[in-house]
């Protein structure tokens, strides 16, 4: 088999579309540098002292596990000081971070969830990082977090890396999806498949099911419908999936096919979702748009909505095509309030 490196790939990519410039190749580069250095932390465990929690709590409330911490520093430490970037944003840090002064500034904004899944750490089951980029638009000296607030169809890369039984990057700059898987004696990222395409049809789901009484009725409806399998309206029988990493849950549609909710419940009315737009619904909703799915908040395009917040949190629903289709049909159908 020809291997073809993260770097080969993205250089081809230039060279043939011409739309990755030399700056966004090496944002890229970087990241997944980072990736590695993580996914040796992860690899190591409890040898390396990184499991457990770190004692303290991120801007949404939530315990940070010591690799939250760990993932964000070695983020921000590989990327601050190559000149790609204007700043960096990401759920384990309230506001952005600007590239300090002694480094040359780029013009591009990342965005990141460092650790993806983090209840899954501690139990050694799959867990990721998950990345967007943007371009700083406007000319205008200085970065602020407004500059952040593009709709996701705006993003010109995304991407995350699953730490998994193997370690893989996933990654769009808009162009279709390939998949790169590290190869740990040589260290580098290789192409393991390209051109991804998730089956329009599927008979998984993947929603927090112990949520069931909390949800709106179009969701109930949907889920209530795969569960009378072949004797109710759907006429097939529904496997159901959950990881509860985020990471894990979409690779394996992309890989396979399938539909993920993470959908808005009635606990706190005023929360629209769990999950975060800018930093894990925009750069899944990206790289399954690449891969020939679709993602909505239930009722828009999840690319299209305008942030108001950094961590403005969003409902998601995401996948095979037809299936979103359905559940967004199922929530427009019942009108505003549901
Ligand atoms: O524990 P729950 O409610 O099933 O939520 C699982 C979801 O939460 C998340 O773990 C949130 O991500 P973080 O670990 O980055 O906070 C998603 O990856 C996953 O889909
Ligand atoms: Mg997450
Ligand atoms: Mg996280």
């Amino acid at each position: 088999m020809k291997r073809i490196s993260l770097t080969q790939y993205l250089v081809e990519q230039q060279r043939e579309h011409g739309h990755i410039p030399g700056q966004l190749r090496l944002l890229i580069e970087v990241v997944a540098r980072a990736c590695k250095r993580i996914a040796i932390a992860v690899n190591k465990g409890a040898l390396g002292e990184v499991l457990g929690s770190a004692g303290s709590e991120n801007v949404q409330g939530e315990v940070q596990k010591k690799l939250d911490i760990i993932s964000n520093e070695v983020l921000i430490e590989t990327n601050e000081w190559g000149g790609h970037l204007a700043a960096m944003a990401s759920e384990e840090m309230d506001s952005i971070h600007v590239v300090p002064n002694r480094y040359p500034q780029g013009e591009y904004l990342l965005l990141f969830d460092p650790l993806d899944g983090s209840s899954n750490i501690d139990v050694n089951v799959s867990i990721g990082t998950i990345f967007s980029v943007l371009r700083k638009v406007g000319h205008t000296r200085g970065v602020s977090e407004e500059d952040f607030h593009q709709p996701g169809k705006h993003q010109a890369a995304a991407g995350y890396c699953v730490y998994g039984p193997q370690t893989m990057l996933v990654l769009t700059v808009g162009d279709g999806v390939a998949m790169f898987t590290l190869d740990r004696e040589t260290g580098s990222w290789v192409l393991t498949q390209d051109g991804v395409q998730i089956p329009e049809d599927t008979k998984e789901f993947a929603i927090n099911m112990s949520n069931m009484r909390h949800w709106a009725p179009p969701v109930k409806q949907y889920i209530d419908e795969c569960l009378q399998g072949r004797d109710g309206p759907r006429g097939k029988d529904f496997n159901m999936r959950w990881v509860a990493s985020m990471v894990a849950d979409v690779h394996r549609i992309l890989t396979r096919g399938g539909i993920f909710m993470y959908p808005w419940d009635q606990r706190e009315p005023d929360k629209p979702g769990k999950l975060r737009l800018m930093y894990e619904a925009n750069p899944m909703a990206f790289i399954v748009e690449q891969a020939g799915g679709m993602a909505t908040n239930g009722r828009e395009r999840i690319l299209d909505i305008q942030p108001e917040k950094l961590h403005q949190r969003v409902s998601v629903v995401l996948g095979s095509k037809n299936e979103v289709k359905r559940v967004t049909d199922l929530h427009l159908a019942a009108g505003p309030a549901a």
